[in-house]
């Protein structure tokens, strides 16, 4: 019982659920035809459906009412014919009847043993070639008859035996003519002797067919029937189409009501099994009955046929109408499909121009628009679980170096390798994006840890650190972060972000390749560029720049070999600006272009400014920027500036810092040869700390290289810096190079140096930079007393 009780249970929620699902289906069938109704290829099959059903109902009603008038009009026709059939039946038998009572009465009141003659001859009786007719003795003996033939013996004993006993008319059971083969029937009467004992009998023999010869075939077709009927059941005759029978037994009650309300009944007539619209109706005063049937198959035949016609054209009309709905549904439904295709490449062109609204196209990260939101949604998020996130500012130091220098294929492609290696540095609950540019910004929404930005950040340096492989070379770049924390560094998205920012911009300042957190001091030092960069965009046209010149000395003789032009910035309000504050800022905005154009053009001017006023020709040096390196219009702007302030090429040094010749040799190599082509001198600065290969040193069309200043500041006292500087100046004059030492402040450094056979050296203990009139005052001094200065 357990067993099957826990089936049981089990089995319900399967039950269940099966109805579930088939209410599920159906609910979303016809949700489906709700929605789709309007569709034509869903319209026409249905309007096909319901026209096949108004088609189908019609044929059917039409057939069905055709059949129920011609069954209620067969019916009808064999209640007429009964009716007629009777009459003649009734008139036919009375006849009869009153011959046999005409031969009574001349046998009995007139005494005539053979009346028949005499009634013959006077013609009272029948026509002799239908009826027989013969008057027989009691015991059976012909007495007399209208046939010549009959003779003997030939009456029925049953017959004699009834009319002994009754004075009734006697109908006698039909029996065949051996003769002829036809059915028989005899009508007979009683005779009477004066005293009334049985004397006799007078009958009147007949043709059966006599009965039926009224068969109309139009009528009553081939197999319908006419027949009178005893009331024992005995069919006395009966005909179907030419056929004519006698003797069947039916039930007679059965088959011949006994009310006065007669109606056609569609049976099966059990004598031949057919069945017909039968009407039966008993003959008045006489023990027979009519019986009328009409065929059913033959009086429906014509409705039967019409019936096929109608089915055949309603199943022809079903069959065009199905196949042209199918067709027209198809067309549709192929023009839906076509529509639903164009639908759905909408949607999908509307969900691309999404994608495409909130992602980077090159490296398929989110963007800036994105990002915005994204953040947002974070910090309320944040905010309302008092939790912290990071954003994270990241730029790459000297992508544009990289884009210039293999193209800007190379540089996608590095971009979205970067964006690869970022992604791979974060959770996946993180988000990194690219704003443009080589500006990546990543944001972590959840801190678990406290180390775990600074990890995180310094992951990222490291993956970005690893080589690329760009055009089957192998490159290195670093990155620079700078990071705002929710909700210290920022309740917002735009604070958030800007103080990122600011700390990224520290970052590059504190050397890149590192990562800085945000804190009020970079914010006031973000603040501070931004107002140098502002200012630096004017600076130009408002004529702000200065140009001081600091003198290169000869190391033995002191005399004065050449000078430096450093730029300066008089600022309206902070007065006089350093380059190592505002180069930077220049370099970065790329405004260092213009601006070392005009420094470029003013040094030169200045110069031939002095050689025109008598002074000696000195070379002067000029500093370039990687940017300004890189420059692709700084062959063709130098050339112009030497042309137009007619500067001697010679006398011209363009001083490029080593570390950015390193970075791309075969590029620097390239610049720099055409810079030779100019004929101007090529110095590297702050040589000593670009880690500079002897073999690429080698290469450089070099005229010059300038110690960096922190191997002098301590070549007096620190060992390793007087050998390295010692180094530097044995490989200098190995390359023929001259070697100029810069930043020498004390005497002690200038004794080395001399002692070490460097070639020129510059610095505060000689001359600090100086406006452009007072290096002119030195410059007369020298050409005046032109001795040793130191
Ligand atoms: N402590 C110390 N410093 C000494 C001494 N002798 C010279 N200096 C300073 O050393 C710097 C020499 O220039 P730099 O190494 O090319 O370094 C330059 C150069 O890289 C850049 N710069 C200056 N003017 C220009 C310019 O017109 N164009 C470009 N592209 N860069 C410039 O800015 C840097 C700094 O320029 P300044 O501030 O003028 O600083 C100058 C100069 O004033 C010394 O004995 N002790």
């Amino acid at each position: 019982m357990s067993i099957h009780g826990a089936n049981g249970l089990r089995s319900a929620p399967g039950i269940a659920k099966s109805v579930d699902a088939t209410a599920e289906a159906t609910g979303s069938l016809f949700r489906y035809v709700r929605e789709h109704i309007k569709e034509a290829y869903l319209l026409f099959p249905l309007s096909a459906v319901l026209l096949l059903l108004a088609i189908w109902s019609a044929t059917l009603y039409f057939i069905r009412l055709e059949q129920t008038r011609a069954q209620r009009n067969a019916a009808t026709v064999s209640l007429e014919i009964g009716a007629t059939y009777e009459a003649q039946m009734l008139r036919a038998v009375r006849e009869i009847d009153q011959t046999l009572k005409l031969v009574k009465y001349a046998y009995e009141a007139e005494g005539e043993r053979n009346p028949l003659p005499r009634l013959k001859e006077r013609a009272l009786l029948p026509p002799p070639l239908l009826f027989d007719v013969s008057v027989v003795s009691p015991d059976g003996g012909l007495v007399a008859s209208t046939r010549a033939s009959e003779t003997g013996n030939i009456s029925d004993p049953d017959e004699l035996q009834t009319l002994r006993h009754n004075d009734t008319l006697s109908i006698s059971r039909p029996w065949k003519d051996p003769l002829t083969g036809e059915w028989r029937l005899r009508f007979s009467r009683r005779l009477n002797a004066a005293n009334g004992t049985f004397s006799g009998i007078v009958r009147v023999e007949v043709d059966a067919a006599y009965f039926v010869s009224s068969y109309d075939a139009s009528k009553l077709g081939d197999q319908g029937v006419l027949g009178l009927l005893g009331t024992d059941g005995l069919f006395r005759v009966q005909r179907t189409g030419e056929s004519v029978l006698a003797g069947d037994s039916v039930d007679y009650a059965a088959l011949v009501p006994d009310t006065e309300d007669t109606q056609a009944l569609l049976l099966t007539n059990s004598w031949d099994g057919v069945r017909r619209y039968t009407s039966a109706r008993q003959l008045y005063d006489f023990p027979l009955a009519v019986i009328v049937g009409l065929s059913e198959e033959e009086q429906l035949a014509a409705v039967t046929r019409q019936a096929h016609t109608y089915l055949w054209r309603a199943a022809t009309g079903s069959l065009l109408l199905v196949l042209l709905v199918g067709l027209l549904s198809r067309m549709s439904w192929q023009l839906a499909q076509s529509r639903l295709q164009a639908a759905e490449a909408k949607v999908a062109y509307a969900e691309r121009v999404e994608y495409l609204a909130y992602h980077d196209g090159l490296t398929a990260l989110p963007n800036r628009s994105l990002f915005s939101k994204l953040l947002i949604q974070n910090i309320q998020e944040a905010s309302r679980y008092h939790r912290q996130l990071a954003v994270l500012f990241l730029d790459l130091d000297r992508f544009k170096q990289i884009n210039d220098t293999l193209g800007h294929d190379a540089g996608d492609q590095l971009l979205q390798e970067v964006a690869v290696r970022l992604k791979a540095c974060v959770r996946a609950s993180d988000t990194v994006a690219r704003l443009g540019g080589d500006e990546f910004v990543i944001l972590l929404p959840e801190l678990s840890e406290d180390t775990y930005v600074a990890t995180t950040a310094q992951k990222i340096l490291s993956a970005v650190a690893r080589p690329f492989n760009l055009r089957g070379k192998e490159f290195r770049v670093t990155a620079s972060i700078g990071i705002s924390i929710f909700a210290q560094d920022g309740l917002d998205e735009q604070t958030l972000k800007k103080n990122a920012d600011i700390a990224m911009y520290q970052a590059k300042q504190r050397g890149k390749n590192n990562f800085q957190f945000y804190s009020e001091k970079l914010n006031a030092e973000s603040l501070e560029r931004q107002t140098l960069e502002i200012g630096l965009r004017h600076a130009l046209e408002r004529n702000e720049f200065r140009l001081h010149y600091q003198a290169k000395r000869d190391i033995r003789s002191g005399q004065i070999t050449g000078m430096e032009a450093l730029l300066r910035w008089e600022h309206p309000d902070l007065g006089l600006v350093a380059p190592m504050q505002f180069i930077p800022v220049a370099e970065e905005t790329g405004l260092i272009v213009p601006i070392g154009k005009w420094v470029l053009r003013t040094a030169c001017l200045q110069n031939v400014a002095w050689q025109q006023q008598g002074l000696p020709h000195l070379g002067i040096a000029v500093n370039l920027t990687a940017r300004q390196f890189v420059d692709e219009h700084l062959l063709t702007d130098l050339a112009t500036i030497l042309a137009d302030t007619g500067m001697d090429a010679r006398l011209l040094e363009l001083e490029i810092a080593e570390s950015l010749l390193m970075q791309d040799v075969k590029k620097a190599l390239q610049v720099l040869t055409g810079l030779k082509k100019l004929n101007v001198r090529i110095a590297i600065d702050d040589f000593g700390t670009g880690y500079s290969s002897l073999s690429a040193l080698k290469q450089f069309p070099l005229d010059a290289i300038k110690i960096d200043r922190s191997f002098i500041r301590d070549v007096a006292n620190a060992t390793e810096d007087k050998a390295l500087t010692e180094a530097i100046i044995t490989m200098g004059r190995t390359l023929s190079l001259t070697v100029v030492a810069q930043g020498v402040e004390t005497k002690e450094q200038a004794d080395f140096l001399r002692d070490n056979a460097c070639d020129e050296f510059q610095g505060f203990y000689f001359n600090k930079p100086v406006p452009a009139d007072q290096f002119k005052v030195l410059l007369q001094a020298q050409t005046a007393r032109p001795t040793r200065d130191s």
